[in-house]
This record gives structure tokens, C-alpha cells and sequence, in this order.
């Protein structure tokens, strides 16, 4: 089938992943902008590979999945890459350090970019078979990044741009207005509120820090809100995220998480303060 899948990743990867069981496989064919999240659907690939299921993916913008059998599998899953993008952030906001165990040395995950962007951002990163250590670097800095392939971190690094010591510019996420929420009117509305600039633009987010007030920061229904919001917290005194349950989306154990994360670490203060 002939499919626009700009939206979103996650069609190719649904058909994908129920492809193998039906009596011809399943050809799936983008037709349209280019296709958001990548990464994902290579994980989908790849997952299915490990499974016995034979994917062609040597033309650009097309998979192919035989019928075949699902071998079931005894299979190690890895950490949720973007869901540790608010524990690391936090390092960042509150001059400390964090350490995520168990992060792998190669993966498909789109939140394996984190490395990255915290590094641009001013942080020490290191990985070593311990897992990922990100330590506070001495100030946090601006950025300009895509992040078509990992749409997933813009709450997230968002939040750390309203803190940033300049001006940031998130690209390549137009989908994400599609997302739980539109993820790009509820950051700016959400920013703003807190008294940050932001411009939303055709593809993202233009956003240039100003000192934080206390408000009530709204999630929308969504996670990543939930997660964006609890790194404006640990600066901004009186900040209070609202409906923090519904991060239970993909990580109901995030307040207790939190919690022992900061216990670990002491108070944070204001300002950033090491
Ligand atoms: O396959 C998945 O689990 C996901 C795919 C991506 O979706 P989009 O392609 O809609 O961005 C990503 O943003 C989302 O966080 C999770
Ligand atoms: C479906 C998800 O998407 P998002 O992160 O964009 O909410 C997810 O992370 O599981």
C-alpha cells in the first residue's frame, strides 16, 4: 500500500509489525514530505529481523515484510532512551550530575541523540559500560537543532532552552502539533506563562529565555508535558505541574523516580546553582 506517512512514523510501523501475519506480507510505500522518527522504524526493522520475519528495506521510502512466522523470543529491552532525557536534564538545571545505568553502546533509539544535544548544550557526557554519566558544564547553552529523528525529546529540551544562557531554535517537529497534544502551541503557551519568549515557527519552536516565574503549568493530557514541566520545577520556586499522573503514559513510576533522584542529590537551588 501507498501511504503518506509524514504525520507520523508510527503507521509504517504498525503495518509493519502486523505485516508478517497476513497471507501476502505487507509492502508499505511513503508517498509525501519526509517521514518523521526514523529511528523507529529502523527499531520496528529490526525487531521484526530478530523475530524471524524477513524485511526489505533497501529502497528508500519502501518495506516489504514476508508472511512468516513470529519466533517467540526470550529478548532484553533496553532503557527508554528519551524517557531518561528529563533525569539527565535535570543535572544540567541543577549544576549536578546524573548517571542512567544501563545504556546501551549501540541502539536505534532516537534518544541515543541526547548525547549529543546535551554535549552542544554545554554538558559533560560520557558513556562507558556503566551507563551515561551527564554532568552540569558551567553554563547551559543555546542550540539550533533538528529533531525530525527524535521529535519525542522537544518538551524535554525545550525546557532546558528556556534556562539556556541564549536564544534556541528547535526545528524539523511540524508533526508534533499532531502529537498528544500540539505539542508546539502547548510549549509556547506553557513558556510563556512561565514568562520565557517563545515564536512558534512553520517547523518548531524559536525560544529565548527571560527569568522564570512561578505558575501552574499545564500537561495537555501528555507525558512529555508532565516530564518538561518537572525540569522548570527544580528552578522556578512554586512552579507546579498540573495532572502529573498522566506521565503514567509511558512511565508510571516517574514521581517515584524523581523523588529518589532528588533525594540522591539534595536540594536544588534556584538559579542553578551547583
Ligand atoms: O514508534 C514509536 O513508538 C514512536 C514513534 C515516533 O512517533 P512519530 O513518528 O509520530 O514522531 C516518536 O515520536 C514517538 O515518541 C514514539
Ligand atoms: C508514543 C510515544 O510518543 P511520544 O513520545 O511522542 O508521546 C511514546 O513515547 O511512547
Amino acid at each position: 500500500m501507498t501511504l503518506d506517512a509524514s504525520a507520523s512514523s508510527q503507521f509504517v510501523s504498525g503495518l509493519l509489525l502486523s505485516g508478517a501475519r497476513y497471507d501476502d506480507g505487507v509492502t508499505v510505500h511513503h508517498d509525501g514530505k519526509s517521514v518523521p522518527s526514523l529511528p523507529h522504524i529502523e527499531m520496528t526493522v529490526e525487531t521484526l529481523r530478530d523475530a524471524g520475519a524477513v524485511v526489505d528495506d533497501s529502497e528508500p521510502h519502501t518495506w516489504r515484510v514476508e508472511p512468516s512466522e513470529i519466533n517467540a523470543l526470550d529478548v532484553v529491552v533496553e532503557p527508554d532512551l528519551s524517557n531518561a532525557a528529563q533525569f539527565l536534564s535535570a543535572a544540567l538545571v541543577t549544576g549536578g550530575r546524573v548517571r542512567i545505568p544501563g545504556w546501551p553502546q549501540y541502539t536505534t533509539q532516537g534518544g541515543d541523540a541526547l548525547r549529543d544535544i546535551l554535549d552542544q548544550m554545554g554538558a559533560e557526557v560520557h558513556l562507558d559500560r556503566d551507563g551515561l554519566t551527564v554532568a552540569a558544564g558551567e553554563a547551559i547553552h543555546g542550540i539550533d537543532v533538528d529533531l525530525h529523528d527524535s521529535s519525542e525529546l522537544t518538551p524535554v529540551i525545550a525546557a532546558l532552552c528556556a534556562v539556556a544562557d541564549g536564544r534556541s531554535i528547535i526545528r524539523g517537529v511540524a508533526h508534533i502539533r499532531g502529537h498528544e497534544t500540539d505539542r508546539i502551541a502547548a510549549l509556547a503557551t506553557e513558556l510563556e506563562r512561565l514568562g520565557c519568549e517563545v515564536a512558534q515557527t512553520a517547523d518548531g519552536l524559536r525560544i529565548t529565555p527571560r527569568p522564570l516565574r512561578a505558575a501552574r503549568w499545564q500537561t495537555y493530557a501528555d507525558h512529555r508535558m508532565v516530564m518538561a514541566g518537572a525540569v522548570l520545577g527544580l528552578v522556578t520556586p512554586g512552579l507546579v505541574v498540573e495532572d502529573v499522573g498522566t506521565v503514567a503514559k509511558t512511565l508510571p513510576t516517574f514521581v517515584t523516580l524523581w523523588d529518589d533522584m532528588l533525594r540522591q542529590g539534595g536540594t536544588p537551588r534556584a538559579g542553578g546553582g551547583r
